[in-house]
């Protein structure tokens, strides 16, 4: 690579994209990668303060800018991501390819950040995600690099960095609890709150039943929801410290297996996840039909990617476990649940 007086640029070829930023007007490219300079551009170049630009020489073992990007993109991105078509000043995007939750490897992201003059910046591990949404970028800092340091990333990194759980399509049993809403002295407000948060992921609440606070009837309920496979059971109500609240202890001795009962998220002290088999059985407390997010919205997509949750995933939700509620609500783009 040559350096030369944008006077003397006639005839040659850029080595990277130009970028022009005019504040609070513009930010984007004036000319790009590969052009050939013409006359008329030498003032467009002197007017954004160019006096001199790169001519490009290729030097054996060393990698332009676009080609090191897309040898980062390749080692990070895995199943249900795509990458930009396009290479804009040196940098390569990342998107969701699928509905679903996207997982990122943060060991590996810091040791491919930790490699120097590389850089790969993502959101968040666990975010639920719609096709389409952005997820990350990477590019290298110098315009060429080393190949050895691409080499380097590639020996270190030998899983992929970032990729996607599809969702699954799922039949829910909805246990409702509470003697004032089976009497109909309140009318029932969870079934289209959590109707609403299935469907968005694309599953859906094949049956709700509405029982008094009586653990034995529950305890059927769950059961029988069992013997028809459904593929999850969320109980609501009667999961805090009244003595008429009893779903924990129904969930609980309708055998299987207790992860928690509590959760260091608010809203959504009194959680409860236990599995029967692989079958997830939720105890939501009635927070989650009065705030707009809750614990459920953190555990319900990584449960409808059939994510195995454990306590320690659980435990892992208290840095970032407390939403903020603000007026217009951004999840999962905020710092809830991360
Ligand atoms: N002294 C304490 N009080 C509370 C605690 C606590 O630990 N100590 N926990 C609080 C937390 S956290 C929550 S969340 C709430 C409620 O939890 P529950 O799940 O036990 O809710 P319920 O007591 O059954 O009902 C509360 C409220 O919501 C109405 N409700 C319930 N289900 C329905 C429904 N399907 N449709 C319409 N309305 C419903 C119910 O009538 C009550 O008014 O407890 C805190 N308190
Ligand atoms: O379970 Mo309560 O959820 O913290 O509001």
């Amino acid at each position: 690579m040559k350096m030369i007086k944008v006077e003397d640029a006639i005839g040659s070829i850029l080595t990277h994209d130009v970028t022009q930023i005019i504040p609070g007007q513009f930010k984007g490219r004036l000319f790009k990668k590969g052009h050939l300079i013409q006359e008329e551009d030498i003032e467009k170049l002197r007017a954004i303060g160019k006096e001199h630009i790169y001519v490009w020489e290729v030097k054996e073992g060393q990698l332009h800018e676009n080609d090191a990007a897309i040898r980062l993109s390749n080692l990070a991105k895995g199943d249900g991501i795509r990458a930009s078509d396009e290479i804009k000043e040196g940098k390569i995007d990342f998107f969701a390819d699928c509905d679903g939750v996207l997982k990122i490897d943060k060991e590996k992201l810091m040791t491919l950040n930790s490699i120097g003059e590389m850089m790969m910046a993502t959101i968040h591990t666990n975010t639920p995600l719609k096709k389409g949404e952005k997820i990350g970028g990477t590019r290298v800092i110098p315009l060429v690099i080393d190949e050895e340091k691409i080499k380097e990333a590639e020996t270190l990194i030998t899983d992929k960095i970032m990729w996607m759980e599809p969702f699954k399509a799922k039949k829910c049993l909805l246990i409702t609890t509470g003697n004032e809403v089976y009497k109909g002295t309140i009318k029932d407000a969870f079934l289209p709150v959590i109707k609403k948060k299935l469907e968005y992921y694309g599953s859906t609440v094949s049956r709700q039943v509405i029982l008094p606070d009586q653990k034995e009837l529950i305890i059927e309920a769950i059961q029988q929801g069992l013997q028809e496979n459904v593929d999850l059971i969320i109980c609501t109500g009667g999961m805090s410290v009244d003595p008429d609240d009893v779903t924990p202890s129904a969930i609980k001795e309708s055998g299987g297996r207790l992860v928690t009962y509590g959760s260091p998220v608010l809203p959504g002290a009194m959680f409860l996840l236990a599995y029967h088999g692989k079958t997830p059985v939720l105890g939501v407390p009635s927070c989650a039909m009065y705030s707009k997010r809750t614990v459920l919205d953190l555990v319900l997509p990584r449960i409808l990617i059939d994510e195995e949750l454990t306590a320690e995933d659980i435990a892992a939700y208290g840095h970032g476990g407390l939403c903020l509620d603000c007026g217009v609500c951004t999840f999962p783009h905020c710092s809830f649940g991360k």
